[in-house]
């Protein structure tokens, strides 16, 4: 069953610098109990999507498109229905979470506010059930008590996770949820969230710079670029099989794709992304495209299928001339751009 369709989601940040056009006609479906990982370099409109889904930018934003969220559309729904949706339809965990959490309140009680918010339930079955969600996290629920200080990064990265779970939502919406948790304590919580999605049937999207993160915990992966969904396809083999130049080349730069213990960051990636506010003309990526042809530099390649697959949730799509023409893409490091 569909949980989520994105059709056409543009973003436009507006200032008095200047508008910036971080999202770019994405389209993605998630399937319930699926999860689908988000990819790209810094600056690439992740996030900016991410807080479109809840609605959650700037009042200055312009948002165009739709998010239909069980069929119903998140852009256009009144401020009442959207206050219900957020915790109930839809639920976002933030990376930092000493700076999501209120300093001053225990976290149980933080926990037991949305249910408070959302439900018709006493303080003290709230209280209870924010107990509860606590151990399911991995939390005593003495841990109720404290303040966001007394806990540790990861404990506090719990609370969140338990926080985003308190109205059992149909969708979590990950952004770098597990980045600042040190490696041991990230693949304990990566496991939490893998295990609730399969127990509760819910439908995530994985904000994630770690590759291997989204490859191991993920069912697909979309890799974004300037704005735009490249690439999507299974999360197992997107990036060693990539037919993307981008997503080859950030598979590349990541080679411990599987190796949790060895994580590291794409540095490898020569180049920087464009400026969103000044794109170049035809695909964003020509500029440092090792395989670029000269059409590249005048059109800009829509997301097609590119696997014969007739199952659309598992087709592999390209936004690529080159590997829509049927031609492999050699994982390569990218060009450095001037
Ligand atoms: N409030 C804002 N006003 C103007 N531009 C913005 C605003 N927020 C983000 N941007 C720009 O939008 C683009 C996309 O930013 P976004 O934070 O969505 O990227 P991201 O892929 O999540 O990056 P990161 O991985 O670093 O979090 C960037 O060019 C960023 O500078």
């Amino acid at each position: 069953m569909t949980l989520l369709e994105i059709r056409d989601l543009n973003v436009t940040y507006r200032s008095s610098r200047g508008t910036v056009p971080a999202v770019r006609g994405v389209d993605i479906t998630l399937e319930a109990g699926q999860t689908l990982g988000v990819a790209g370099e810094s600056g690439c409109g992740k996030s900016t999507m991410a807080m479109a889904l809840l609605r959650l930018l700037p009042k200055s934003t312009e948002i165009t498109g739709e998010i239909l969220l069980d069929g119903e559309d998140i852009l256009t729904m009144g401020w009442g229905r959207l206050r219900a949706v957020r915790w109930v339809g839809a639920s976002i965990v933030f990376q930092g979470a000493m700076h999501s959490l209120n300093a001053v309140q225990r976290v149980g009680g933080q926990v037991a506010e949305p249910i408070l918010l959302h439900e018709d339930v006493s303080r003290a079955e709230a209280h209870r059930r924010a107990q509860e969600l606590l151990e399911q996290v991995g939390l005593p629920a003495w841990r109720a008590r404290n303040f966001p200080h007394e806990l540790s990064g990861g404990q506090r990265q719990r609370v969140m996770i338990a926080m985003a779970l308190a109205c059992n939502p149909d969708l979590i919406v990950a952004d770098e949820a597990t980045t600042a948790l040190d490696v041991m304590v990230q693949a304990q919580v990566l496991q939490l969230i893998s295990q609730l999605i399969a127990q509760r049937n819910v439908g995530m999207i994985m904000i994630s710079h770690d590759l291997s993160v989204l490859s191991q915990t993920c069912d697909r992966v979309a890799v974004m670029y300037a704005g735009r969904v490249v690439e999507q396809g299974d999360a197992h083999d997107l990036f060693t099989s990539a037919r993307h130049p981008y997503s080859a080349a950030l598979g590349s730069a990541f080679p411990i794709i599987g190796d949790l213990s060895a994580r590291k960051r794409p540095g490898g990636l020569a180049g920087d992304p464009p400026n969103p506010a000044n794109l170049p003309a035809g695909c964003s990526f020509q500029p440092r495209c090792p395989v670029a042809i000269d059409k590249c530099a005048t059109e800009s390649p829509l997301l097609e299928p590119v696997s014969q697959s007739s199952d659309t949730t598992a087709q592999r799509l390209s936004a690529c001339f080159v590997s829509q023409a049927g031609d492999s893409i050699v994982p390569t490091r990218i060009k450095e751009t001037s």
